[in-house]
């Protein structure tokens, strides 16, 4: 079954699968119609306001979290079977470790609880932040724990890795590390990658791919490389008539007048031809312009879209 969901047959070449995924609290939607492809091999920001639905996307990647309706597939898998569980790892805003165990021990324990454990790896990450490996886990910085949850984490040698604003405690010097760290442990063994974060520039720094959520839909989802130049910046002497109408056959994602000048930020379709001043806008700008602007429609690059006649339900 999973072949009919990759485009070459090649089962598992999408690293995350949704489609149709919805998540309803009480009578609230936290997640809403969510399908995307995320392939494999890709570091993903996931963006999103406050409340987007960020971590009840990374509660049902990491098994924590029941959908209400839909299917998630990881690596052509449905979530919910067992086969799914040692190939991702999972690193939250709290890194639940053993205060009482000393960094050897952790170390330790993640080798006897994961069947692929790499210790050489998780040695080196925690080596490579002057980490004594003798010291109680309670003793230790914010950052030397976040340092030491991420050898754990990729110890286990994961083909997904999952991280919930993972690096929100630490201070700027030790989020550049730990993101150099990330970065260069995924790339050296392929491992795909979904962190969540509201560090638009650090996103921008890491990221290849994109998942913006707002109000628990997708607002943009792809190629970090292709969404970008879908828009540009456009500045000129504001029209008399409907903006939209002006700028027409682009989409105009956000739009402000100051004194006779417009600025809208576009989606192009087809060369800006008018009397205006057009410049490419910063990942931040293209992603704020979308959180908002909720009313335009969401943005997929090709192939980022799980097709709907492939309606399977994990
Ligand atoms: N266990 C729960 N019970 C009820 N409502 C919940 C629960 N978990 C999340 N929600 C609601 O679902 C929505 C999405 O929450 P979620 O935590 O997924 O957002 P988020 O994008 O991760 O937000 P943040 O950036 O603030 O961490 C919110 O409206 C939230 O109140």
């Amino acid at each position: 079954m999973a072949d009919a969901f990759t485009p070459d047959g090649a089962s598992g070449a999408w690293a995350l699968e949704a489609l149709g995924l919805g998540k309803r609290y009480g009578r609230g939607w936290a997640l809403q119609d969510i399908s995307f492809r995320l392939p494999a091999g890709r570091i993903c920001g996931l963006v999103g306001p406050n409340g987007a639905g960020k971590s009840t996307l990374l509660g049902i990647a990491t098994r924590q979290v029941q959908p209400t309706e839909g299917g998630l597939r990881v690596f052509g898998v449905p979530v919910d079977d067992p086969e799914v569980m040692p190939r991702f790892a999972f690193l939250g805003q709290d890194k639940p470790l053993f205060k009482r165990f000393t960094v050897a021990e952790t170390l330790r324990m993640g080798a006897e609880l994961n069947p692929g454990w790499d210790m050489a790896a998780a040695e080196r990450i925690v080596r490579s932040g002057q980490v004594p490996m003798d010291a109680r886990v309670g003793t230790l910085s914010g950052g030397q724990r976040t340092r030491v949850a991420f050898a754990l984490a990729f110890g286990k040698r994961p083909d997904l890795l999952l991280l919930d604003e993972p690096m929100s405690d630490l201070d700027p010097l030790a989020r550049h590390d730990m993101s150099t760290l990330l970065m260069s442990e995924a790339v050296e063994r392929g491992t795909t990658v979904l962190m969540s974060s509201h560090m638009l520039t650090e996103l921008e720094d890491m990221c290849d791919y994109l998942l913006v959520l707002a109000g628990g839909r997708i607002r943009m989802a792809g190629d970090a490389d292709a969404l970008l130049p879908a828009h540009a910046l456009v500045t000129g002497l504001a029209p008399g008539g409907d903006p939209a109408a002006a700028l027409a056959p682009h989409t105009v994602v956000e739009y402000r007048v100051q004194g006779r000048q417009f600025h809208a930020l576009v989606r192009t379709n087809g060369p800006l031809s008018g009397d205006w001043v057009v410049s490419e806008p910063s990942l931040e700008e293209v992603l704020l312009a979308h959180l908002r602007s909720p009313d335009v429609p969401p943005l997929f690059t090709p192939g980022a879209r799980t097709e709907a006649e492939g309606s399977h339900t994990s």
